[in-house]
C-alpha cells in the first residue's frame, strides 16, 4: 500500500478520470504546513469544466482514507497530511519483511533487454569516457534487473579498423614481443603513435598499413595471429580495470566478431531500395529526416563504423529478441545512433522503435576534456589504484583497528569513484578530481556507505532481533525518513524511465542526510517501550541504503 498510489485512486474515483493520469500530477509539498502530499487542479480544471479551486473544494468534502488525517483545499491544491503512525508502520513492514526485493518490480518480467556499454577500443587506452559508459552501463543493467526486465551486457570491442593494419606493420618494424607483454596498452599506442609520425614524410608506411589491413580481413594467418594477440593483451588490461569496478559482460562480442556478417545486412539494404551511391559510395538517403546519409561502403568496398553497428543490431535481435537495446556512448556520437535507428526503422524493423542511445557528456580535469590522444595516456587502473590507496590511508586515519582493512579500502575507494559519476545526471560533463570523490562528509559515495555502516552498528550494539512486526512511528524526525522510504520504488522506477542512475544516487544523499539528522536527534538505543519500533527504522534504512547502493554498483561494508 502506497499512500500516493492510494491518494491518486480517490481523487481519479471522485473525478471520474483514470488513476494514472492524476498519479503524475501529485506533487510532494515544499513546505511542511502544506502536508504530504498535494494535488494541483489546474490541469483537469478544462476537462472537468470546473475552476480549480472548485475541484480542490469539492475533493476535501469527498476523499477520506484512514490513511489520510487531514485534507484541505489551499486555493488550487488539494493537499494531504497523512496519518504518520499508519504510513511508517505499513512502510516498515514492507521494507523488512522484503529485505533486498523491496523496490523490485514484475514490470519487465519474461522481456530481455541488451545493454552496450564500455566497449573500449584495443591497442588503446581505456579512456575516462569508457570508464563513464562502464559505469553508468552497469548501474542500468542493475535497475533494468530490478525492474523486472533480464539484461543481457554486451562489451562491443572496437577490435576492427583500418588502424589495425597499420599497428600490425608497426608491429613488423619496430616492435618487441617482451616489450608488448609487459606493457601491451602503453607500447601499442606508441607504435601507432611513431607510425603516424613517420608516416607524415614517407606515404609508403600508409599503403603497407592498407595492405595490412586487406591481409587481416582476407584471414592472412600473420595478421590474424597478430591482431588476436593484440585483442588479447589489451583485454587482459581491461579486465583488470572491470575486476576493480566488479563488471561483467555477457558478451565480448566487437567490430571484429560482425565482420563476415555485413554482406547480409547491405543485401537486405539493397533489396528495400535503400542504398544510392553517392561521390561513388554506397550510401542510405536520410534527407527526408535532415540528416546526413548514412555512409555504408565506400567506393573500395570498405565497410564503416555504421555498417558494423547495423549489422550488430540486427544480429543481436536475432540472438537475442531484446525487447528494448540501449547503447551507453557519450553524447558525441548521437548522430550516428540517430542515424543508425532511422536506417534500421526505413528497413522496416518495428523494434527499431525501441533503441535506444543514452549518452553522457565528458570527464574534465580544471575544465578541460580529459583525453588520451596525442600519446598522453592517463591509465585509468592508475587512477582506480589511487583511490583505493587514499581511501586506505583516509581508514587508517579514522579506523585504525578496523578488520579487513584492504577489503573495505576497496570498496571505498571504487564506490567513491562510481559515486562521483552516477550522482551527476548523465549529460553534465564531470570535474575529476580524486580529493573530492573521497570525502566522508558532502555528497560522496564514503560518506552513503559511512551512514550505512553507521546504522549497521546501531544495530550491532541493540543486540536485539528486530522484526517486522512493528508499530508505527509519529516524531517529526523519522516522519522524512518514513517518506523517503516509501518513495524507493517510485525512484528506481524513474530511474529507469528515464535511464538515469543520478536519480537514485541523489536520492540515497538526501535519504543518508535525514538518517544522520535522526542519529543526531534521537536517542535510538534508549530502553523505552518505543527501542524496536525505532530499530525498526533503522533496519529499513541499511536495507535501503545497501540495496540503492548495489543498484548503482557500490558495495557496502558494514564497518569502515
Ligand atoms: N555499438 C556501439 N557503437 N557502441 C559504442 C562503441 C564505442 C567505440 N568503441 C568508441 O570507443 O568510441
Amino acid at each position: 500500500m502506497n499512500s500516493k498510489k492510494v491518494l491518486a485512486e480517490h481523487i481519479a474515483f471522485e473525478l471520474g478520470v483514470s488513476s494514472s493520469e492524476v498519479l503524475d500530477l501529485i506533487e510532494v509539498p515544499k513546505h511542511d504546513n502544506l502536508g504530504d502530499l498535494a494535488f494541483p487542479c489546474f490541469t483537469l480544471a478544462q476537462k472537468l469544466k470546473q475552476s480549480p479551486e472548485e475541484i480542490a473544494k469539492n475533493l476535501t468534502e469527498k476523499v477520506q482514507h484512514p490513511l489520510f488525517e487531514k485534507v484541505e483545499a489551499k486555493g488550487p491544491f488539494f493537499n494531504v497530511f497523512l496519518n504518520k503512525k499508519m504510513v511508517s508502520q505499513e512502510v516498515l513492514k514492507t521494507v523488512l519483511g522484503e529485505g533486498n526485493n523491496y523496490g523490485s518490480s514484475q514490470e519487465g518480467i519474461g522481456q530481455n533487454v541488451v545493454l552496450d556499454f564500455s566497449s573500449p577500443n584495443i591497442a588503446k587506452p581505456f579512456s575516462m569516457g569508457h570508464l563513464r559508459s562502464t559505469v553508468i552501463g552497469q548501474s542500468l543493467a542493475n535497475i533494468v534487473e530490478k525492474m523486472g526486465y533480464q539484461s543481457v551486457k554486451i562489451n562491443y570491442l572496437g577490435d576492427h579498423g583500418t588502424q589495425f593494419g597499420k599497428l600490425i606493420y608497426a608491429y613488423l618494424l619496430w616492435g618487441d614481443e617482451e616489450k608488448v607483454k609487459a606493457n601491451p596498452i602503453k607500447e601499442l599506442l606508441h607504435l601507432y603513435v611513431r607510425f603516424h609520425e613517420e608516416a607524415e614524410d614517407d606515404s609508403s608506411l600508409d599503403d603497407e598499413g592498407r595492405a595490412w589491413f586487406k591481409k587481416l580481413e582476407d584471414g592472412d594467418s600473420e595478421a590474424v595471429k597478430l591482431w588476436k594477440w593484440f585483442r588479447e593483451e589489451s583485454l587482459k588490461e581491461f579486465s583488470k580495470i572491470y575486476d576493480l569496478l566488479g563488471v561483467e559482460f555477457d558478451s565480448y562480442n566487437g567490430e571484429a566478431f560482425y565482420n563476415d556478417k555485413m554482406t547480409k545486412a547491405i543485401d537486405l539494404l539493397k533489396e528495400n531500395g535503400l542504398l544510392t551511391t553517392s561521390e561513388g559510395a554506397e550510401v542510405v538517403d536520410l534527407s527526408d529526416y535532415e540528416l546526413p546519409p548514412s555512409l555504408i561502403q565506400k567506393q573500395d568496398g570498405a565497410t564503416l563504423y555504421a555498417t558494423r553497428d547495423l549489422t550488430a543490431a540486427i544480429h543481436r535481435q536475432e540472438a537475442y529478441e531484446f525487447d528494448q537495446a540501449i547503447y551507453v556512448v557519450g553524447h558525441e556520437q548521437s548522430l550516428h545512433f540517430n542515424q543508425l535507428f532511422i536506417v534500421l526503422e526505413k528497413m522496416g524493423y518495428q523494434w527499431a522503435k525501441h533503441m535506444h542511445h543514452v549518452p553522457f557528456g565528458f570527464i574534465l580535469k580544471n575544465g578541460k576534456k580529459m583525453s588520451t590522444r596525442k600519446g598522453e595516456v592517463v591509465l585509468l587502473e592508475v587512477v582506480i589504484q589511487e583511490a583505493i590507496e587514499l581511501a586506505k590511508q583516509n581508514i587508517d586515519e579514522k579506523s585504525p583497528y578496523l578488520e579487513d582493512k584492504d577489503e573495505v579500502a576497496k570498496m571505498v575507494g571504487v564506490g567513491a569513484i562510481i559515486f562521483h559519476d552516477l550522482k551527476n545526471e548523465r549529460l553534465n560533463n564531470i570535474e575529476f578530481s580524486l580529493g573530492e570523490m573521497l570525502r566522508f562528509e558532502g555528497n560522496t559515495g564514503p560518506y552513503i556507505q559511512y551512514t550505512y555502516a553507521r546504522a549497521c552498528s546501531i544495530i550491532r550494539k541493540a543486540e536485539r532481533a528486530i522484526g517486522s512486526n512493528v508499530a508505527g512511528l509519529d516524531d517529526p524526525y523519522s516522519w522524512p525518513i518514513v517518506k523517503q522510504l516509501e518513495s524507493f520504488p517510485n525512484v528506481i522506477y524513474i530511474s529507469f524511465r528515464e535511464y538515469e542512475p543520478s536519480v537514485i544516487a541523489k536520492y540515497l544523499i538526501d535519504l543518508a542526510q535525514s538518517f544522520n539528522k535522526y542519529y543526531g536527534q534521537v536517542k535510538i538505543l534508549e530502553a523505552d517501550e518505543m527501542i524496536d519500533y525505532r530499530l525498526a527504522l533503522v533496519k529499513a534504512v541499511s536495507i535501503v541504503i545497501k540495496e540503492g547502493l548495489r543498484l548503482l554498483g557500490i558495495q557496502a561494508p558494514e564497518k569502515m
